[in-house]
């Protein structure tokens, strides 16, 4: 067995692929080992066994175990599950390497284009535990010694890249640098593929490379043809990165890193900072890797006034644009920021260069995110079949506070990857699909906390990572717009420079919007005058005018004769829940007192997609004219009863009516409440009473903020309320039960047969039929709705059945072989405390995804994030 320093030259070569640092040493150095083994580089799996064969002294060897592990996952089929996949993946981010790995390791044919040459990107990422562990197990510490040494877990882009690119190349991934990716070129004729249009003129041999799957990771700036992008826009908030050299010295050392400080945790702390250097921070972060890496969110007010930025512009953009911005101002902003939080140690500060030359420091808004509508499509052409797959940035942008890292970016790569499987082994592109969209329901709800607790037990297979699994969430006939014969115009992003400023009315999603597009469908209901996206809402018409555009049968003039705003109003927002599964995330008494924006904005966004769903799946929605007769009718006599209402109010003293709404908000039910009586005094509603309109969580009580609120069957819960009564793993919207008998919530896999005991003696097997959840058969513990409603004057329409979900045999085999049943040992994992983070986490996604709601803390603050989270 020979040693490294050994005269063997590919020992050196080795040695030196190892411990590149750069991009071009790493190619470099494989390119000087392939030499010296007489390998083609490039070569697939097979390559990667030649390497290993030839080199097999201790140091080499113990990088192949790791490596001879994971692919020894049955997944993979021993690297023969995909060896007639032929793929492309456009980016050599994380993402696209770590995808690129997993389809070299599923046997696929493997090329990567990425139009960088090296890689700069000093920030550093968040690492979640699966994260760490996946990246061990890949040889990060053979790759990279300071791999998680320090006392945070995180990693520079850098450095991920450049491990992640390490092992795509010895599992022989093709790799072009330097190579742009423009568009796709469908098959000229029956018999010939997809191939893709590239910049520069690429070799013969790339440019005829014909591939049946497209993996873009391309980042959040780039949107491939026929998916559609939706932003996500809040208040504005301003975050800068800044990186300074680290010298390594046993000062720097020394210097404790922060892995969060928010303005609500440590208010001291901040103000202290404003009186030192006037500057006004919301939360500063600083991480330790190849740089001194800070992040932090400033306000603006205090930019202007330190001189960084020179003009208030409402526009974004405009306002943090390059001409606005002052470079220097910008640079002594952050330095003195750095200086102060970590007390003066790190000396000079000494910014590190980006990829231009500059000082490595930036401003940017993260206001604004984009997410892709679908993840994945096929589109055919002469019979060959393309699918493309979204992952990383490109298919959801992260909001960094929330602290997820690269590890939904990893996620989604598993997927993807696990989607191509799928399509290897002939399963129907509609069922490859739907169970691509399904997962990808899960992803902007994964945490820590909710996946399987043994990270080392994840894998390709989704079951290995997400608990209750449904991945029949999303039917085949639900995706058949994914499935084109013909591509579609690509539809570009905001910020991109090929079309600058131009959003889709599909992607369209400030606020402006919204409000234009409630405008444009709330249009010539008499009565109807939506002018804002608060107080226009509160008579209750303009949501029954939304609920009639979509679906005009629903709407009976005589069921709501006589009704005041109140009730309207939650007729509207029942009406919305059972026919057209628009979930509320805010109470009738909040819409009327218009004291929950935040919440009408996100579920006025809900109509908004529930009407494009609508639009590709044309039902019954007339998109012609809205003021149908009925229609007309209805609002009419609607109209006159409300201003019946007003009538009788303006004998009530001013106040009557606001005092009315305020007595109203102190009911916590969702349902309407009795109109109380008149005659109490007038006061404005307290913090407090506004919260508890319908704010308080159904299974503790506790208040329960907007960006927490989950509502199943008409009731708001917190996310981490809404766990199986057996296991205590957080249920999935769509993936639980409700037992008629104990009313208790459970995941499919403990769901009781009906008439168990408590005592879960006679507890069945795994997955049971759910109930159809009839008002005869509510129960009684958990569904204090289901009391109320004899006494409701609204007539409630009948609940769709629930659906039933069974696993198929393949399924329960695949479950039982994984072995995951919950450890009787392992503690639940604990609650996770309900802090702004929590908030933050659950931010801008889940149910309410549609347009960006600003994140909202007790304290009215926009952002936060908490010690455990970053980027
Ligand atoms: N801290 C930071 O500054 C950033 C952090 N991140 C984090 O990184 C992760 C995302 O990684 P990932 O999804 O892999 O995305 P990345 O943005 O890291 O990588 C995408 C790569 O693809 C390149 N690319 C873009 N368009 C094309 C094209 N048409 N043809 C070829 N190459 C192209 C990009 O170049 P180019 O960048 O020049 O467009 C970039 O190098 C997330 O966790 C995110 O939080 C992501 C971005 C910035």
């Amino acid at each position: 067995m020979a040693s490294p320093t050994s005269t063997n030259p590919a020992h050196a070569h080795f040695e030196s692929f190892l411990q590149a640092q750069l991009c071009q040493d790493v190619l470099n150095s494989f390119q000087g080992l392939c030499k010296a083994l007489e390998l083609e580089p490039a070569g697939g799996l097979s390559q990667y066994h030649k390497i290993k064969t030839q080199l097999n002294y201790w140091s080499a060897k113990s990088l192949w175990a790791k490596l001879d592990k994971r692919a020894g996952q049955p997944v993979y089929q021993q690297g023969r599950a995909c060896t007639s996949t032929k793929c492309l993946v456009v980016g050599a981010g994380p993402c696209g390497l770590r995808a690129a790995v997993e389809l070299a390791l599923l046997g696929a044919r493997v090329v990567l284009v990425e139009k960088r040459t090296k890689f700069s990107r000093h920030n550093v990422l968040h690492l979640w535990p699966f994260t760490i562990h996946d990246l061990r197990a890949l040889g990060a510490k053979k790759f990279y010694g300071r791999f998680c040494t320090g006392t945070l877990d995180h990693i520079s882009i850098r450095q991920l890249q450049l491990l992640l690119l390490k092992v795509a190349l010895l599992l022989g991934v093709e790799i072009h640098w330097g190579v742009t990716f423009t568009g796709l070129q469908p098959p000229p004729k029956k018999g010939s593929g997809w191939r893709a249009q590239l910049q520069p003129n690429p070799s013969a041999q790339l440019a005829n490379y014909e591939f049946d799957v497209l993996i873009s990771a391309a980042g959040g700036k780039f949107v491939p043809e026929g998916f559609t992008v939706r932003e996500m826009r809040g208040k504005l908030a301003i975050g800068i990165t800044a990186n300074f050299v680290n010298g390594r010295t046993a000062e720097e050392t020394q210097v404790p890193e922060i892995s969060g400080v928010a303005r609500i945790y440590n208010q001291s702390f901040f103000q202290s900072l404003l009186k030192a250097t006037g500057i006004d921070l919301e939360n500063i972060v600083y991480y330790k890797d190849d740089t001194h890496y800070f992040v932090m969110t400033a306000k603006k007010q205090c930019l202007l006034r330190l001189g960084v930025l020179r003009q208030d512009w409402p526009d974004t953009d405009r306002l943090l644009g390059r001409a606005n911005v002052v470079p220097e101002a910008l640079q002594r902003f952050a330095r003195a920021a750095a200086d102060f939080a970590t007390h003066g140690k790190l000396g000079k500060l000494e910014f590190a260069q980006d990829a231009h030359g500059q000082p490595d420091i930036s401003a940017f808004d993260f206001t604004s995110m984009m997410r892709a509508e679908s993840s994945a499509r096929v589109q055919e052409k002469h019979g060959a079949r393309l699918l493309l797959g979204l992952v990383g940035d490109c298919l959801v942008e992260p909001f960094w506070p929330l602290g997820t890292g690269v590890a939904r970016g990893f996620l989604a790569a598993f997927d993807a990857a696990w989607m191509v499987k799928r399509w290897a082994e002939g399963a129907e592109p509609l069922e490859v699909l739907a169970e691509r969209e399904s997962l990808y329901q899960l992803l902007s709800q994964t945490s820590p906390e909710n996946m399987h607790r043994n990270v080392a037990q994840y894998g390709l297979d989704p079951a290995t990572r997400y608990p209750n699994l449904n991945l029949r969430a999303v039917t085949p006939s639900q995706v058949q717009d994914l499935y084109d014969m013909v591509a579609k115009e690509p539809v570009r992003r905001k910020n991109d420079k090929t079309d600058a400023g131009k959003l889709t009315t599909e992607s369209a999603g400030t606020q402006e919007e919204l409000l234009r597009w409630c405008q444009e469908q709330t249009a010539g209901y008499p009565g109807v005058h939506v002018t804002d996206l608060s107080s226009s809402w509160a008579d209750g018409l303009a949501l029954c005018a939304l609920v009639h555009r979509l679906r005009p049968g629903l709407l009976e003039p005589s069921e709501l004769q006589g009704l005041g705003a109140l009730e309207v109003t939650a007729w509207a927002l029942r009406m919305a829940e059972h026919e057209l599964g628009i979930t509320p995330v805010l109470s009738a008494q909040a819409v009327v007192a218009g004291s929950d924006p935040l919440g009408l904005i996100a579920y006025l966004s809900h109509f908004h997609s529930a009407f494009k769903s609508t639009l590709h799946n044309p039902g019954p929605v007339s998109k012609g004219s809205p003021g149908t007769s009925s229609a007309i009718l209805f609002l009419g006599k609607m109209q006159r009863t409300l201003q019946r209402t007003r009538a009788q109010e303006n004998g009530e003293d001013v106040g009557g009516k606001k005092r009315r709404l305020e007595a109203e908000a102190e009911t916590p039910s969702t349902e309407e409440p009795p109109v109380p009586e008149p005659g109490v005094p007038l006061t404005p509603p307290s913090q407090h009473q506004e919260a508890a309109a319908g704010d308080l969580c159904a299974l503790c009580g506790e208040h329960l903020y907007i960006l927490e609120r989950l509502c199943v069957d008409g009731r708001f819960f917190h996310r981490s309320c809404f766990r199986c009564h057996a296991c205590e793993a957080t249920l999935w919207l769509g993936d639980y039960g409700q037992h008629p008998g104990d009313g208790h919530f459970y995941c499919l896999q403990h769901l009781p047969q009906p008439g168990h005991k408590e005592d879960g003696s006679d507890r069945g097997p795994e997955s049971q039929e759910l109930p159809t959840p009839d008002e005869n058969s509510k129960p009684s513990g958990l569904t204090p709705l289901a009391a109320q409603e004899g006494a409701s004057p609204v007539p409630r329409p009948s609940q769709p059945a629930r659906r039933l979900i069974r696993l198929s045999s393949p399924e329960r085999q695949r479950l039982s072989s994984l072995n995951l049943t919950p450890d009787p040992e392992m503690a639940p994992p604990p609650k996770p405390p309900r802090s702004c983070s929590t908030l933050a986490r659950q931010a801008l996604e889940g149910s309410f995804m549609g347009w960006g709601v600003p994140a909202e803390s007790p304290q009215g603050h926009v952002c936060f994030f908490s010690a455990q989270f970053l980027w």
